[in-house]
């Protein structure tokens, strides 16, 4: 069975209007009115590169080099600073197709915990990418995203010192001083560079930060000096910018080791550990290959799987590297139980969007951002795992914009639900929808993406190709495609209705961050962080 929605909504939700409250700013002149977190967002929006510009681009050949490096020292040093100075926010770096986020997190919360009872270090701060619910998320002190006011001001800060210092015309040179270019930084690289501003007007001590894209050529590998470099689990992912291969992928997230700072990962695929030790070698680094921590036997890590704690043994080696250096009383003993702090970290992280249960009357939200191959086979297991404790119809919120390699996902996820069912019962409800957030406004500010092809949302072209594969796979599925978030929501919660006394809906969403965030700011309301 097909079921396609009314489009009507598309010319508005194309339109991309702000629903966010604006920022009201203390400061009463009409300048400092005009520069709101709502304007700051904005302005950042325009930053995003437009999807006609990265296929030109793509077409053309043209990817992330080592200009892309300089370009970032040049930027750095017309903000007024140097790459030294990073130094002073003794960087955690990590790269990895998946679990960085994770890892970055866990390295987080285990140095927040470490403060409590120690005071070292004085400050942590966190860059991570892409967010869930608000841009702000992605820079963090002390764990907690940056206010509002907080993220205006640095924005504008950033915004005037690349704007007053430009300087020569000459990209071949090494001097940053030399090197200009008339525009701004693309988003990621403007989030990088305002995340370093930030830190080190802050005070940070300890600055934890997850690679964009890659590794070699990624925004944040300026830092010259890490504390220690982690590189989590390797698989495929970022194709036209990476490679194809696992190995060419290992060669890009191997770059951020730096020799005199300890590395670190977790078993990979032989042939990318190959490589890892390879670049290690050509750096003269000491890559130590961690199996899973026996240490974490007892740890509460969620979900208790063993990806996670592949993530978690990766920071834990990460925070024992980093304290090592902040703090001269810190000694660990392998053999020793891990410390207190360190249990508490990993137990309390808080890390929104993965592996979330949410109850909601009868229906039980299930939600993932997983959107590789392996993280979404993960979350199809997780949530088979959860459906065990239940019963109730199963439903599914799928999206992945962009990405049409991503019909090959569904058989694998369609499959692993209904084969972990003692009945065979896979999802009776399946539906499509685009990653636009609201039915009526369109996107959430903080979600305005650009980089997509506006004619494919409008047309639910990828929702179709997905719609029809779901179909010959299960023909039995109720398979639907809803323009919104938003009406994909209220399409499950009315699933209700089919639920006799003592079940429940369970429903899934999956398949995007982008989708997995407009859920969670329509669940719970959208400045819930
Ligand atoms: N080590 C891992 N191996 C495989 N899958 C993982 C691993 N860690 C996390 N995942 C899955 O990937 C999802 C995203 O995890 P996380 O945000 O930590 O990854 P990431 O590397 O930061 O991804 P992104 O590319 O979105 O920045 C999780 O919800 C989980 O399903
Ligand atoms: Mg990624
Ligand atoms: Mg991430």
């Amino acid at each position: 069975m097909r079921y396609v929605l009314s489009r009507s909504f598309l010319i508005r939700s194309l339109t991309t209007k702000s629903s966010n409250t604006i920022y009201t700013c203390s400061r009463r002149n009409m300048a400092s009115d005009t520069r709101t977190y709502s304007h700051a967002i904005d302005k950042l929006n325009t930053l995003q590169t437009p999807y006609a510009v990265i296929e030109a681009k793509k077409r053309a050949g043209i990817r992330p080099d080592a200009l892309s490096i300089r370009e970032m020292r040049a930027y750095i040093t017309r903000m007024g600073y140097s790459p030294q100075d990073l130094d002073r926010l003794n960087i955690v770096h990590v790269a990895g197709t998946k679990g960085k986020g994770s890892t970055c997190a866990f390295v987080d919360s285990i140095l927040s915990h470490y403060k409590k009872t120690h005071s070292i270090p004085r400050k942590t701060g966190l860059l991570i990418s892409p967010h869930l619910i608000a841009v702000r998320e992605r820079i963090r002190i002390d764990s907690k995203p940056i206010s509002e006011e907080q993220f205006a001001r640095y924005f504008f800060e950033v915004w005037d010192r690349l704007g007053s210092n430009p300087t020569a015309f000459d990209l071949k040179s090494d001097d940053p001083k030399t090197i200009s270019f008339g525009g701004k930084p693309i988003y990621s690289r403007y989030l990088t560079l305002m995340s370093y501003h930030v830190f080190l007007s802050e005070g940070v001590d300890v600055a934890i930060y997850e690679t964009g894209i890659g590794g070699e050529f990624d925004a944040t590998n300026i830092v010259e000096h890490p504390v220690a470099c982690g590189i989590s689990t390797l698989g495929i992912d970022h194709v036209y910018v990476l490679g194809s291969t696992v190995e060419k992928i290992a060669w890009h997230k191997g770059g951020i080791m730096k020799p005199g700072s300890p590395a670190f990962t977790i078993e990979q695929v032989p042939s990318a550990e190959k490589v890892l030790k390879e670049r290690a070698a050509e750096k003269d680094v000491d890559l130590k290959v961690l199996d899973i921590d026996p240490r974490l036997e007892g740890v509460a890590i969620r979900p208790d799987a063993s990806f996670q704690k592949k993530n978690a043994t990766l920071a834990i080696a990460l925070a024992e590297a980093a304290l090592k250096k902040l703090d001269p009383s810190f000694s660990c003993d392998p053999t020793a139980p891990l410390p207190k702090e360190f249990v508490d970290g990993l137990e309390q992280v808080k890390w929104r969007g993965r592996c979330e249960v949410k109850e909601e009357g009868k229906v039980i939200w299930h939600v993932d951002g997983a959107h590789t191959v392996d993280s979404l086979r993960m979350a199809a297991w997780w949530f088979a795992d959860e459906c065990s404790k239940r019963t109730g119809r199963k439903v599914l919120i799928f999206n992945q914009q962009g990405r049409s390699e991503a019909v090959d996902f569904l058989e694998d996820l369609c499959n692993t639900v209904k084969e972990a069912d003692p009945a065979g019962n896979g999802f009776e409800t399946v539906i499509f929808c685009t990653n636009v957030t609201y039915a009526k406004t369109g996107y959430k500010q903080d979600f305005v993406n650009h980089q997509q092809n506006p004619k494919d949302i409008e047309k639910l072209t990828m929702q179709r190709l997905f719609a029809d594969k779901w179909s010959a796979i299960d023909p039995s599925a109720k398979v639907m495609v809803i323009p919104s978030i938003e009406q994909a929501i209220e399409t499950v919660r009315r699933e209700v209705e089919y639920v006799s006394d003592g079940q429940t809906v369970q429903a899934l969403i999956t398949g995007s961050l982008h989708l997995v965030g407009g859920a969670l700011a329509i669940l719970e309301g959208a400045d819930a962080l």
